[in-house]
Formats: structure tokens, sequence, C-alpha cells
């Protein structure tokens, strides 16, 4: 099992979402940014090195929203999803093919990875 840790963030009633680069595994798809723990550090630890690696900005980590387990043929992913917000900086793309700031009622028009299904389902129905 694959530890991987992402973040939730709102502002003024979007959260940001991330296209994952083409050459990659869900490559194209859109995600919560964030990465696999390395073994030393916290899941904590770990999303705040992510998003400084891959969007340059330093989060405040806050609460686990949600945390789901999806199989892919190549891996099996443990997916804790963190409420944070952006502590300081803008985010870059370093690494993303795109970043955009969508309400609920937008998420049908990207296509996610398949592990965050639920975590969508969920966020739909928080707004009802
Ligand atoms: N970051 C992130 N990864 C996700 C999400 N949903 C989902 O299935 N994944 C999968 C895609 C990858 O196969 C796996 C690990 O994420 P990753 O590719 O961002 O890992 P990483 O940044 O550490 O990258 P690398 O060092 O392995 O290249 O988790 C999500 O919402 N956010
Ligand atoms: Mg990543």
């Amino acid at each position: 099992m694959t530890e991987v840790v992402a973040a939730l963030i709102w502002d003024q009633g979007k959260f940001m979402i991330c296209q994952r680069p083409a050459h990659k595994a869900r490559g194209l798809l859109w995600e919560f940014v964030g990465g696999k723990v390395e073994p030393s550090e916290t899941k904590e630890q770990a999303l705040i090195r992510e998003c400084q690696e891959e969007l340059a900005i330093t989060l405040d980590v806050g609460e686990i929203f949600m945390d789901v387990i999806h199989k892919y043929p190549d891996l099996t992913v443990h997916l804790t999803l963190f409420n944070a917000s952006i502590q300081t900086g803008i985010p870059q793309k370093l690494e993303h093919n795109d970043i955009q700031w969508i309400a609920v009622n937008e998420i049908d028009q990207y296509a996610f990875c398949p592990a965050d299904e639920e975590i969508l389902t969920r966020l739909k129905l928080s707004t009802k």
C-alpha cells in the first residue's frame, strides 16, 4: 500500500485542483495537490514538502477531510486528504499541466483520478 497525502484548499467558495503532467501515472487527470509519503516523515510533513516542490507554496495543514483506499493496476493507494490553507506563496505550475479553482457544481466538468471519486461525491453532498 502506498501512502499518499493531498490538500483540500478552499478560497472564496472554490477549491484548488491540479492537472497531472502527461508523462506521469494518471497523466492529465485532475487531482488534489500532494504526493507519496517518504518513510522518514509524517503525513503532514510530506504534504508541506510536496506543496513546496510542486506549487512553491507553504501550507497550514488542518484536519483530515477524508481518506480512501483505491487499487490501480500498478499500485494500491491510501489517499489521505487534509483540509489546508495557503500560508505563503502563490501557486506556480512547477510540475502540473494546469491549476484551477473550481466550485462544487463544476466538478463534473473535470476528469479526476479514480481514487478521488468518493471524495468528490462527498464534496457534492456537503453543499446540498
Ligand atoms: N497527489 C495526488 N495523487 C493522487 C490523487 N488521486 C490519486 O489517485 N492519486 C495517485 C496518483 C499517483 O499514482 C499516486 C501518487 O501521487 P503523486 O504522483 O502525486 O506522487 P509524487 O508527487 O510523490 O510523485 P512521484 O515522486 O511518485 O513522481 O496517487 C490525488 O488527488 N492527489
Ligand atoms: Mg504529486
